[in-house]
């Protein structure tokens, strides 16, 4: 086993390891399917506002509940978790198939919870939930123009 695959983490172990990590613990979401430069850049800056970065990551049967289309997530679970591992500036990896991670954030209880600037943290359960105990909940401004989206089209393109 590569060493990064020691930051894959089970639901039911969450608590526990977040206990071992250094604080403040930082949280964020979300389906990370083709890893670009916007994503490594988000996470990157998520890292930067506490000491340590869980990522809870959908699971193929919650990315298709999100409709971004049928033949999506391209990656499966078990790959997107490992892709994401293997980042310097994350330190735990969870699924969730929850249609939102407020169950997570429950769960896990991050000192700051963090989601790219196209979400409004008062708008969503997860930044709700975080307010709501005393933490805080951080939007993180788009630094590039990119999205997974967007390379798929690309790529059919020349199809
Ligand atoms: N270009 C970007 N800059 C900063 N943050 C981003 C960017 N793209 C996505 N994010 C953030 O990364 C997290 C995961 O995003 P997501 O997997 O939905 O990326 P995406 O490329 O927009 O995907 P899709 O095109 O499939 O919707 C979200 O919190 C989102 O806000
Ligand atoms: O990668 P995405 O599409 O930004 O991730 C989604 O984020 C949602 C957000 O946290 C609002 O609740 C979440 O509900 C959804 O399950 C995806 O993780």
């Amino acid at each position: 086993m590569a060493t990064f695959e020691q930051k894959l983490c089970t639901r039911a172990t969450l608590p526990q390891r977040i206990a071992d990590l250094p604080k403040p613990v930082v949280l964020t979401n979300g389906v990370f399917d083709i890893l670009h430069r916007g994503h490594v850049t988000y996470l990157a800056q998520a890292r930067e506002l506490g000491a340590s970065l869980v990522v809870a990551v959908n699971t193929d049967a919650s990315v298709k509940r999100l409709g971004k289309g049928d033949d999506r997530p391209l990656n499966t679970l078990a790959d997107r978790m490992a892709v994401l591992a293997a980042l310097e500036s994350v330190s735990l990896v969870v699924e969730f198939d929850e249609d939102t991670a407020l169950e997570v954030v429950q769960e896990a209880r991050p000192d700051i919870y963090a989601k790219g600037g196209d979400y409004v943290m008062s708008a969503i359960p997860e930044g709700k939930e975080v307010i709501a105990y005393g933490g805080k909940a951080v939007a993180i401004d788009f630094a590039h123009d990119r999205s997974t989206t967007k390379l798929v089209a690309k790529i059919r393109q020349f199809g």
